[in-house]
């Protein structure tokens, strides 16, 4: 990927929120792993409240890495120990970041993670700021990004007056999933896709995000947030634009999210009356959720993508949680053949080109076969598992920091892009009504199937295959 003279890697990294769960469960493994593949080549400075020593934060960081199942190499993690240091102090005080700028004295080009609540946002980029912090720096921020329209618009805004845009890394971590980046060259380095990949050979689209667990303890975070906000906005709307986009002119990261914006607009505003909220049984008694919470846990939802590859082919989006599987796919479903002059029974099933995002990541080519002995067909499937055939991938957090360290920005989301997706939700967000209830373990609730009348039915997702018991 082509950097400029300003994205050169990283020669600190300052990771706000060291001692918090997301950096225990993800962001100690992954730079583990850098350290691992010698990806890693700076050092690196925890800020958190607590006050923990270098020792204890190390300490930290090994149980962290064991915990998320990795497995532990000594020498690896000794090299990988040696780079962590801790400041510790409240983000509330200025006095916090004139003690970092001790600590990172001399380097010219920090990359600052803040993994906090987005509510800190500006005040740690304002305390960088006035410590003399932000310039040759970048800052990649967690999601959430905003809690609707209005609220994404005055943080980049706010941001914006300290930061340039350039400077500022906003996380989606599906786009970080090596399948998703997968879809853009599966779709443009087989010539066999491209002119199938429209409006004259789709019939529509099916994307569908399950999770066979619940809220869990996470009730506080979740209610006031809900499924929508929580994978569609950002989620599940980089994989529409991944899968529905032009191919990108050059390599840059502006021209890559260049190609997903412009999807973007072609979106028209989401439509309320094509929009179904569920809510699990039993959500209610979750830790931190609100008596009488009104708060989907399921979304099923069409767009449309109004531009001359798309329109007319409908965009179904369904996310949920207690649903019977974990399962991330996007379904390609084809116009059905012309009746067939020589088959028994002519109505075959229209073909599907499947790419399961998770979990075992592969893709999935369902067409109709001759089935033996008979004048008749049945779908097969082509099928293809990613890590079997071409080896495991990095994880999105490890491509993800790697990205953000090296200067490469196209794995993040864009002020623009992030402006767009708010917008499109947006009438959702305003209408929300009575989520329907629907048992654990089900599909969703009822109204997700009428979503799709006239078009072919939500299919069950392509399954990995379990190994018997
Ligand atoms: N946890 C997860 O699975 C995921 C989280 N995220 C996002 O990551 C971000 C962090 O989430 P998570 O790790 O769960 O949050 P936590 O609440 O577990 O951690 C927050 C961190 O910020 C520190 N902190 C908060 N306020 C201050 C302050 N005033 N001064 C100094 N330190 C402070 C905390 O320190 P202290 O312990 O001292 O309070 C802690 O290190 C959020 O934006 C979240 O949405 C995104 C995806 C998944
Ligand atoms: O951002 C989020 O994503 C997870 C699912 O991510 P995955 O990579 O584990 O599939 C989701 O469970 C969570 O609610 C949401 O906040």
């Amino acid at each position: 990927m082509a950097l400029n003279s300003s994205n050169l890697p990283a020669d600190v990294l300052v990771i706000f929120g060291i001692t918090g769960d997301l950096a225990r469960k993800m962001t100690f493994r992954s730079l583990y792993r850098l350290e691992r593949r010698k990806l890693l080549t700076c050092p690196i400075v925890g800020v958190a409240r607590d006050g923990w020593s270098d020792d204890a934060l190390r300490d930290h960081a090994r149980a962290a890495i064991k915990a998320a199942g990795e497995p532990l190499d000594d020498s690896v993690f000794a090299r990988f120990a040696a780079r962590l240091s801790y400041v510790q102090g409240d983000y509330a005080d200025e006095e916090t970041f004139h003690r970092l700028a001790r600590a990172v004295n001399g380097r010219r080009r920090p990359v600052f993670y803040l993994e906090i609540p987005p509510s800190l946002f500006a005040r740690v980029v304002g305390g960088l700021a006035g410590a003399g912090l932000t310039k040759g720096a970048r800052v990649v921020v967690e999601k959430p990004f905003g809690h609707d329209l209005a609220s994404a618009r005055a943080l980049n805004a706010e941001l914006r007056q300290l930061l340039d845009e350039d400077q500022l890394l906003r996380i989606d971590h599906f786009l970080g999933k090596e399948p998703a980046m997968d879809i853009q060259f599966l779709r443009f380095a087989n010539s066999v896709f491209e002119p199938v990949w429209n409006r004259d050979h789709i019939s529509c689209v099916q994307i569908t995000m399950a999770e066979d667990f619940g809220v869990e303890d996470r009730g506080h975070f979740y209610d006031p947030v809900g499924a929508l906000r929580d994978v569609v906005q950002n989620h599940l709307l980089q994989l529409l634009a991944l899968m529905a986009s032009e191919p990108p002119s050059a390599a840059d990261a502006d021209a890559l999210r260049d190609r997903r914006v412009d999807v973007f607009r072609a979106i028209p505003d989401a439509d309320p009356a094509h929009y179904v909220r569920g809510q699990y049984q039993g959500y209610l008694q979750v830790p931190g959720v609100r008596p009488r919470s009104r708060t989907e846990t399921f979304v099923g939802l069409r767009l449309e993508v109004e531009n001359w590859r798309w329109s007319g082919v409908p965009f179904f989006i369904r996310a949920g949680k207690s649903l019977p599987e974990r399962v991330t796919e996007i379904r390609i479903v084809f116009k059905r053949p012309p009746r067939l002059a020589f088959a028994e029974r002519f109505a075959p099933e229209p073909d599907q080109w499947i790419l399961r995002i998770d979990p075992s990541p592969g893709v999935n080519f369902r067409i109709q076969a001759k089935q033996p002995g008979k004048q008749d067909t049945q779908l097969v499937d082509l099928d293809l598992l990613f890590a079997a055939e071409l080896g495991e991938a990095p994880e999105p957090y490890e491509r993800l920091l790697s990205d953000a360290m090296q200067g490469n920005a196209s794995l993040f989301t864009r002020e623009d892009s992030v402006e767009e997706t708010w917008r499109i939700v947006q009438p959702l967000l305003e209408a929300p009504g009575d989520p329907e209830r629907y048992p654990q373990g089900t599909w969703g609730p009822a109204g997700a199937s009428k979503l799709v009348a006239g078009y072919p039915r939500w299919h069950e997702p392509w399954l990995p295959a379990r190994s018997p018991d």
